[in-house]
């Protein structure tokens, strides 16, 4: 279980030589189980992203702090392989320079030290994005947008983490090609009963992929809600968002 207790991020105002600083998240608060997706949803910058860096350990919080099974994420042990994370922009999330095959098995081969893992485990992963596994010596540059995503997505679970911060994962994709992953990311959630944190606007996805929903509000939690409660969100800030997001 992923436990977000207390946490704070402040960035300096106005450049790198500032004193000045902003508080990016303040008193955030939550917890997220085995096999559950929370999804954030939030205004664009309202710190929906700096939280999941947070929680990926890529940047550390100012105070407070990120728990997954009950060891501080600050340590490089503790997230290795068991937390992943998927950005919007998989054209940079991967080496241009790698195939699929070694884009896939970097995390795995960085975990067991160079250990090369047998090409069955690399054949499960591409069956279980749905990519044939002639496709292991193509280039990034030879797939399409919603392949690409899908390379990504093997090898965000190739270590089988516990948690997945997807950072508006599907955003970037053709809308079918947004339903074929989502219904892909629900899938494999079942399979390995990880936790997704989903950060997203769009809120049709949320509403597919997400248990509860987290509304965010100038680095702040308004409200987090059920998904099935969605149209009973308490605040009036919720409900105009959601609004804005869905027609129910
Ligand atoms: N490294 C940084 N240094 C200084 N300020 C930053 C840094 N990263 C983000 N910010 C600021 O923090 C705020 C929150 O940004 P963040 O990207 O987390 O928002 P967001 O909710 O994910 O937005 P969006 O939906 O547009 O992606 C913004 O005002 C942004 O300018």
């Amino acid at each position: 279980m992923l436990v977000v207790d207390s946490v704070e991020k402040l960035y300096r105002k106005d450049g790198f030589f500032s004193t000045r600083k902003q508080h990016i998240l303040e008193n955030i608060t939550f917890s997220c189980g085995y096999g559950e997706c929370l999804g954030i949803i939030g205004e664009s910058g309202s710190g929906k992203s700096t939280l999941g860096r947070l929680i990926a350990g890529i940047e550390k919080p100012d105070r407070g702090s990120i728990l997954l099974e009950g060891k501080n994420v600050a340590d490089r042990t503790v997230r290795s392989g068991n937390i992943s994370v998927v950005f919007q922009d998989y054209t940079s999330s991967i080496n241009p320079f790698f195939t699929v095959e070694q884009a896939i098995m970097e995390p795995l081969s960085l975990r067991n030290k160079g250990i090369t893992e047998n090409h069955s485990k690399l054949d499960h992963l591409l069956r279980q994005v749905g990519l044939p596994s002639s496709y292991r010596m193509k280039y990034p540059h030879e797939l399409s947008g919603g392949e690409v995503q899908r390379v990504c997505i093997a090898r965000a679970i190739s270590t089988e983490p516990q948690c997945i911060v997807l950072d508006e994962a599907i955003s970037s994709l053709d809308v079918s090609v947004q339903t074929q992953v989502l219904e892909l990311l629900q899938d494999l959630k079942d399979i390995y009963r990880m936790s997704y944190i989903f950060i997203t606007h769009d809120m049709q996805a949320a509403a597919y992929l997400c248990d509860r929903v987290m509304i965010f509000r100038n680095g702040k939690i308004e409200e987090i809600v059920p998904i099935e409660q969605l149209q009973h969100v308490q605040s009036a800030y919720a409900r105009t968002l959601l609004q804005r997001q869905i027609t129910f």
